[in-house]
Order: C-alpha cells, then sequence, then structure tokens
C-alpha cells in the first residue's frame, strides 16, 4: 500500500470511467491520469490502486450527570478507519415524474451544460451553469496557506472524488407521456432560446410508463395519466416491472450503477398500520396482496431497494412506512428523503437558526405562498397539502429544542403554512414570511420577506446534489480501528438511511432513534467533514486560533 508520498495519479482523485464521451477525463478534470487536486500528507492517509485509506479520530463530548446532579463532562474519542473507493462510475438517474417540471427542468439543464450551451436572453447570452447545486456552486475550506495564513477554498466537488453531472445519464418514467421536449414546453420555465438548443435531443426522451393509483395524488392531475402500467392499486407485478425497468435502463446504457429519485407528484401520507407496512415481511406482503394503502412512491421505493439502486424521496409523503426501512436495512441498501429543500423553506431554515441562536425568541413564524405549476395543482388539493404543511412545519422543532433559555418544556413558536394555487403566476412561486419575535425589555422584532422563487429552478439542481451525494456515500466504508485484525473484512457501509442528505431536504430522514438535525449550517457542516473525514481531515471549527495566538 503506497503511504500518502507515492502518489497513484489516477487513485489519488477518483479515476475511473467516463462517460459522457470524452476521452478519459471529466468535465471536472476529475478523470484517469489528471494532476490530482491535492494531496493529503499524513501518515494517516494512505493511496492505493483505486482507493483511499484513512485513519480518523472523531472527538466528541460526552455529559453524564454526577450523584449531587452535577453534569460531568468527559471527551471521548473513537478511532475509525475509513476506505473510498475512488473509482468513479457510469451512473444513471431515474427519474419518477422525469416529465415534471423538475424531471424536465434539470434534463435541460444537463444537456445545457454538458454542451456548455449559451443562449440569448433579453439580459444578454447566458451560460449553462449550476448554480443552486451545493456540490457544483459552492467552495468549502481545504486549509490555510502556510505562507500567506489565509484560507484555501476549493469547488464542493474536488474534496472527495465525485460524478460529474455531466456525465450522468437520465432516464425515468411517468404517467404522461409527453416526450422530455413536450414536458419542457408544458412547464414553461425555460428561455425559448434555450429550450430550442435542446429540443431535439429532449424529443428523444420518452417516459417509461409507471403506475397510478389516483386515490394517492389530487383527483386533478387524472387528466395527464395516459401512459400507465395496467393496475390502480399495488401489486407484486408493479415491483416486478419497475425492476425489470431499472435493470434494462442499466444494461442499454452500460451503466455502473443506477440511482432512482422521486420527483413525481407529492402524494398524501399513507396511513402506517400493523400488519400491513409496519414490517419489512409484511409489506412486501402487502403489496403482493394489494393492498391499497401501499402507495406508488413506496412501490419504486421496495422495487428499487430490492434491486439495489438507492431510492431518494425529493416529495414529503412518507413513502418510507417502517416497513420500507426495515427492507433497505436488511438488503443493505441506500435511501434518502423526505423533501427537496429549495426555497421559503431552506431560508427558515437558516433565519431561525440565526433568530433563535441570537437569543431573539421567535414567537410566530407565518409563511404563505402563491404558485401555478402543476405541484401548486396538486397541492390545491387538502390531502396533498397536509403532506406539504407536514415537510414544511416541522423544520424548526430542533432548534426550538435546543435553546431552553428562551423556551419552556413543549413551548414552541405558532407556525402557520400556506400554500394556495394560482395558475397565472407558474412556477414562479411568491412566497411571503413573517418572523415574529421577543427582543430585550419586552420588546418585538417583525422580519417581513418577499421572496420570489423561480421554484423549478431552484429545486431540480438539488437533484444532482443528492444524486451525486448517494452515489459516493455508496463508495465509502468504515470500521473501528480496534477491529484493524480483521482486516478487509471489518468494513461496512454507513447506515441504509443516508441522513447526510439532510442540506437538500425538508423533513430529513434518519436511522430509525436518532435525531433530527434541520439548522441548514449544522447540515452542511456534518457533509463537509464527513467528507474531510473520509481523507483523514479534522473537521473545520472556525476556530482560526493562529489569528488569535501569537
Ligand atoms: N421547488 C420545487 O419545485 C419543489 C420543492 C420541493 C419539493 N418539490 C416536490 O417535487 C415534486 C415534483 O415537483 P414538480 O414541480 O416537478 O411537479 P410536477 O407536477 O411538475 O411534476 C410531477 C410529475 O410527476 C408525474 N407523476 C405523478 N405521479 C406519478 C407516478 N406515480 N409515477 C410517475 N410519474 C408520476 C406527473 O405526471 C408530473 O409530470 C413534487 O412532489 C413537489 O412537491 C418541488
Ligand atoms: O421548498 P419550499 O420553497 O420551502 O417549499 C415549496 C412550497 O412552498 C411550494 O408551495 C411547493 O410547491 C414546492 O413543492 C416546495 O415544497
Amino acid at each position: 500500500m503506497a503511504p500518502h508520498a507515492e502518489i497513484d495519479a489516477a487513485s489519488a482523485n477518483g479515476g475511473g470511467h467516463h462517460t459522457n464521451g470524452t476521452n478519459g477525463t471529466h468535465a471536472n478534470g476529475n478523470g484517469v491520469g489528471a494532476r490530482p487536486k491535492f494531496i493529503v500528507n499524513s501518515p494517516n492517509v494512505v493511496y492505493a490502486d483505486g482507493e483511499i485509506r484513512s485513519t480518523y479520530t472523531y472527538r466528541t463530548t460526552q455529559v453524564t450527570e454526577g450523584e449531587d446532579g452535577t453534569r460531568i463532562v468527559t471527551p471521548k474519542e473513537t478511532v475509525y478507519d475509513f476506505k473510498l473507493d475512488t473509482k468513479i462510475p457510469k451512473l444513471g438517474v431515474m427519474l419518477v415524474g422525469w416529465g415534471g417540471n423538475n424531471g424536465s427542468t434539470i434534463t435541460a439543464g444537463i444537456i445545457a451544460n454538458r454542451r456548455g450551451l449559451v443562449w440569448q436572453t433579453r439580459n444578454g447570452p447566458q451560460k449553462a451553469n449550476y448554480y443552486g447545486s451545493v456540490v457544483m456552486g459552492s467552495t468549502l475550506k481545504l486549509g490555510t496557506d502556510a505562507k500567506t495564513n489565509q484560507d484555501v477554498n476549493i469547488p464542493f466537488h474536488d474534496i472527495l472524488p465525485m460524478v460529474h453531472p455531466n456525465d450522468l445519464v437520465i432516464g425515468g418514467w411517468d404517467i404522461s407521456g409527453l416526450n422530455l421536449a413536450e414536458a419542457m414546453d408544458r412547464a414553461k420555465v425555460l428561455e425559448p432560446t434555450l429550450k430550442d438548443q435542446v429540443r431535439k435531443e429532449m424529443e428523444a426522451m420518452v417516459p417509461l410508463p409507471s403506475i397510478y393509483y389516483p386515490d394517492f395524488i389530487a383527483a386533478n392531475q387524472e387528466d395527464r395519466a395516459d401512459n400507465l402500467i395496467p393496475g390502480s392499486k399495488a401489486c407484486w407485478e408493479h415491483v416486478e416491472q419497475i425492476r425489470k425497468d431499472i435493470r434494462e435502463f442499466k444494461a442499454a446504457n452500460n451503466l455502473d450503477k443506477v440511482i432512482v429519485q422521486w420527483t413525481a407528484n407529492t402524494e398524501r401520507f399513507a396511513d402506517i398500520i400493523p400488519g400491513v407496512n409496519d414490517t419489512a415481511d409484511n409489506l412486501l406482503n402487502a403489496i403482493k396482496n394489494g393492498h391499497e394503502e401501499v402507495s406508488p412512491s413506496t412501490v419504486f421505493a421496495v422495487a428499487s431497494i430490492l434491486e439495489g439502486a438507492p431510492f431518494i424521496n425529493g416529495s414529503p409523503q412518507n413513502t418510507f412506512v417502517p416497513g420500507a426501512i426495515e427492507l433497505a436495512e436488511r438488503e443493505g441498501a441506500f435511501i434518502g428523503g423526505d423533501d427537496f429543500k429549495s426555497g421559503q423553506t431552506k431560508m427558515k431554515s437558516a433565519l431561525v437558526d440565526f433568530l433563535i441562536n441570537a437569543g431573539i425568541k421567535l414567537t410566530a413564524i407565518s409563511s404563505y405562498n402563491h404558485l401555478g405549476n402543476n405541484d401548486g395543482k396538486n397541492l390545491s388539493s387538502q390531502k396533498q397539502f397536509r403532506s406539504k404543511e407536514i415537510s414544511k412545519s416541522n423544520v424548526v422543532d430542533d432548534m426550538v429544542a435546543a435553546n431552553t433559555v428562551l423556551y419552556g418544556p413543549d413551548e414552541h413558536p405558532d407556525h402557520i403554512v400556506v400554500i394556495k394555487y394560482v395558475p397565472a403566476v407558474g412556477d414562479s412561486k411568491r412566497a411571503l414570511d413573517e418572523y415574529f419575535g421577543e427582543i430585550f425589555l419586552g420588546g418585538h422584532q417583525t422580519i417581513s420577506i418577499a421572496n420570489v422563487c423561480e421554484d423549478s429552478l431552484l429545486a431540480s439542481p438539488l437533484i444532482i446534489d443528492l444524486v451525486v451525494i448517494a452515489e459516493l456515500m455508496t463508495r465509502i466504508q468504515w470500521r473501528l480501528h480496534s477491529t484493524e485484525a480483521q482486516g478487509a473484512k471489518g468494513y461496512k457501509s454507513f447506515h441504509s438511511v443516508l441522513s447526510v442528505l439532510s442540506y437538500m431536504l425538508k423533513a430529513p430522514l434518519t436511522p430509525p432513534g436518532t435525531p433530527v438535525v434541520n439548522a441548514l449550517a449544522k447540515q452542511r457542516a456534518a457533509l463537509a467533514n464527513i467528507f474531510r473525514a473520509c481523507i483523514g481531515l479534522e473537521p473545520e471549527s472556525d476556530m482560526t486560533l493562529e489569528h488569535k495566538l501569537f
């Protein structure tokens, strides 16, 4: 195993297969033979052929209660070994709801970026970009320049070998049979000058037929349901058909991996029924027995889990009933969700974090928005709205609970969520928020925000982040360093429930019994620091003692 000094360039930076027809170099230079973006110079990091291994000491602080009630605080260290497969796979993503606003928008966006398109707008020429993607549009601090003592920041995408979105092979299903060019026109999201340049390629993309159980989405969606697999409730044939679709898509495109991402309509919540969806076996039997409480999204999740394809839920419904989670754990498959966090809620999770951590007692959050796209049309139905209301409301719970100075037991801000369907505004959602709180000596602060969110242009880059990070997580294994003697056998994958995806999601799914973190800054720090740990680097603490102690 080569020590850190003898570097294999391909290994150091994710060399591997390349899919966009380039000659072995990813669009971002993360290719076989590309110069490594950086090399970790540490005895705890070893670069080998196709993998990076690191030993990382995870430092936490354990709090216990002494006999007299005094809290005892003890520093704790756990030493982990991480193993990162640096071979970047040829990755396919299958979107459920491919013909929707998000699906058609992200498809056009990837084509535009892959081809480096420029199109005319009334403000002049516009180049393709991936703005709004945390992976492709943001940076993270790598370290401090030894000479200048200044921060060295790198593109988030460069911290570990990741798939480049330009190389993604896209497919999927939709209950609507429109091809992707027609879907793009129906969505009314993109400039005609861009659409014209991608139209031909998108005309050739036609969603696979999908399953449609009318009771789970708004009745107003019926008129687009013309591309269906027969059957109006769960059955095993549906699971098998979806699994077959995944296999055929993978084979036809010569893929190494496929990830399935739900960006179809918001469904109503499914009742959790003992004997039906409470365990893996009961859920499988319920599908085989055609139980009407099994939703299309749960059928897609089960099919993906059984096919070994990570499944991510971009909508707020409770796709992952307890039986689906247990099945994923049993199969060692990855799942993640729920509900893209794109506009109003992303801002809320940052603003509430700031206000409460500034000691301002937030007493009321009033969130209203209206929008006119098909998502808004579906959400105009109460049962589907209720799914969204839940995901948009729970996002402050952890931040409130953490501040016992401001809030007593079970005390929390009033919080309302209103969504109205106004067809005229289309995808351009108008969000109005008011944050009301108590400040010093009985004063009050009122923050009123108007936020025009181009819904699909904000949400669709999150599809890239979710897919690229979920794929990366399939290449990371860990073991306790103390089990080193077991050799490779000691390594295992992260838990099936990828809570590391929480930054992109309103209602983060976490492994059963583990806490939900909604504070946006904490979510992003967890993402970056877990990736740093995989290459033996300490978390970025922002203490900058080097600038304070001299
Ligand atoms: N800003 C955002 O756009 C945003 C943010 C957070 C969450 N979401 C969620 O993402 C999802 C998609 O949003 P959108 O704006 O693209 O909605 P959309 O209505 O434009 O697209 C949904 C697509 O899913 C299809 N569909 C419905 N049921 C299906 C099934 N069983 N199988 C396959 N396809 C099916 C519909 O035909 C439609 O084409 C919604 O659930 C929405 O709540 C969107
Ligand atoms: O992400 P966000 O802006 O908080 O929430 C949005 C809602 O406000 C919007 O009404 C809905 O159509 C989108 O699906 C999305 O969920």
